[in-house]
Order: C-alpha cells, then structure tokens, then sequence
C-alpha cells in the first residue's frame, strides 16, 4: 500500500478519439514526479482522471490506495491539492488572500463554511512558508502573476494534502519569479507532512533535483518514464520532441538546446 497514484492499462476516448492510450503508471510514496508533453499530449486529461473528473473508458486508476469505483471521489479530492491555470478563472478578483488560502481547506473555490481562528493561522504559516504573507489582506486582482501562483499553491497544502498537483505553475512569471517559485516548491518537501509533488511542465530546466522520476506523454501515450537522470538524456528527448537536441546539466537540472 505505498503507491500515491497506480494507473494501469488506461484508456480514455472520447468521439471516437484514443486520447490516452494504455498508460500505466505508478507513483510511490516518497517519490515526486514531472510530467512532460507536447500540447495536446494529454496532460491535463490524465489530470482530470487522477481528480476523477473523468473516468477510463478501460483499465484501472487507484489514487491513494482508493480505488476508483469503490471510492468516494469528493472525499479523496479532499487529500488532493490541484494548482492549475483554470483554477487561477475561478477566482473572484475581488477574494482576500488569507480567504482564498483558507478555501483550500474545504476544497471549495469561495468560503462557505465559517473558517475558525485556526485556519487562518495555518493559512498564515503556509503563505509564511511560500514568502506570500504580505498579502493577507490583499485582493486577488492587485496580485501579480507570481503572487497569485504563492497564493494559489498555499491554498492547495491548506488542506494537508497528500498529493500536490502543480500544473504549469510558473506560467506567465519572469525568469527572476520563476526561480523565486522554483525554490519555493523545492522546499516543501523539506516539511515533515510534505505531499508527493506532481509538477506538469513544457521546461525540462523546471525539472528540479526533488523530482526523481519523470513522465513523457507524446500523442496520449507514455513514450518515457523512470529516474529523470535516465530520462532526460538528449538521445531520449531528442526523439521524443522529433528535434537534434543537447541536454546539459548545470546544478543538478537539465537544460536543453537545439542543435541544428
Ligand atoms: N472532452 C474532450 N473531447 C474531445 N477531445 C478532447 C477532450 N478533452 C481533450 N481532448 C483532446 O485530447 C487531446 C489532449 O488534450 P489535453 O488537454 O489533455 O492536452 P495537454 O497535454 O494538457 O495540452 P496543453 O499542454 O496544450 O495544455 C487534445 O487533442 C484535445 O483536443
């Protein structure tokens, strides 16, 4: 019973369209994964079944040794914190940033419990954690970019996730902020209670030393997976991207160039 997310042998279509076909993957806990693809590699969709938005048209998906079919899906989307640029929509403008870090308890978009003293003081903690504190009081609108990603990935550890699910987090942030929220994420796994991460990126430099393993999706399908030292080789990803390509590794990251 030590595996966070177990797909096994999944398909999803949907118009007559294979959009995944036959994944199998597995998450241990104690390991953090990237997710690399193209657009329109099926990403998000993959997302979406681990949040079971969408079930496998076959196969089978366990997320947090719950089965599913045999699970309450709205309680297990309770131990799963999810940081996505459609999230980002649903936020009213108008929302406090300790109202909308206090939200992630009740997985909820607005408050409709009354948050007690104490939520506010881990929501407090949390955005301490994220170096977003100063924006308790701050509408969401008057946020930057990079503010909102802090406030939004504060939201997703209010509820004491198990899994942490970071879709393109750094989406928009120059590369100064990019780096600030990088460092961010690599901290959290330092906590004693810290979530297995699941970071979705296009940037193999965003892969950093926590994520062990990574995934490559390419046209629905699982085209790599394993220790990102293996995976990310420039003869790997050069056929997976269709391109000559060089990878190098500065710090313990990979960085890629093409080469022509
Ligand atoms: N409900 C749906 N009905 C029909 N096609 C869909 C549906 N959902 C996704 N697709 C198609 O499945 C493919 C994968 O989409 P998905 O959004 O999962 O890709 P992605 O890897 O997240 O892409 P991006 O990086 O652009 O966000 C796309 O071709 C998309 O058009």
């Amino acid at each position: 019973m030590d595996k966070v997310i177990n797909i096994q042998n999944v398909d999803w279509q949907r118009d007559g369209k294979m959009i995944l076909s036959d994944i199998n993957w597995q998450v241990k806990r104690g390991e953090h994964w990237a997710v690399l693809g193209l657009n329109g590699s099926g990403k998000t969709t993959l997302l979406n079944m681990i949040n079971g938005y969408i079930w496998p048209t076959t196969g089978h998906v366990c997320i947090l040794d719950q089965p599913f079919g045999k699970t309450d899906i709205r309680e297990l989307r309770k131990s799963i914190g999810w940081v996505s640029s459609s999230l980002q929509e649903k936020i009213n403008g108008r929302e406090y940033g300790s109202n909308i870090v206090v939200s992630g308890k009740y997985a909820s978009i607005g408050l409709y419990d009354e948050p007690k003293a104490e939520d506010f003081k881990r929501a407090g903690q949390l955005m301490e954690q994220l170096g977003c504190s100063h924006l308790m009081e701050r509408m969401y609108q008057t946020c930057s970019q990079g503010e909102k990603q802090k406030l939004l990935i504060a939201r997703g550890l209010m509820a004491s996730p198990e899994l942490l699910i970071l879709d393109e987090p750094t989406n928009g942030l120059d590369f100064i902020s990019r780096e600030g929220l990088l460092a961010e994420i690599q901290q959290l796994v330092t906590q004693e209670d810290a979530p297995t991460i699941i970071l979705v990126t296009h940037h193999i430099e965003e892969i950093l030393p926590i994520f062990t393993n990574t995934l490559l999706l390419r046209n629905g399908t699982v085209f790599n997976q394993g220790r990102s030292k293996d995976v990310l080789t420039s003869e790997n990803l050069s056929h997976f991207f269709d391109t000559p390509l060089e990878v190098s590794w500065r710090k313990n990251r990979a960085w890629m160039t093409i080469i022509d």
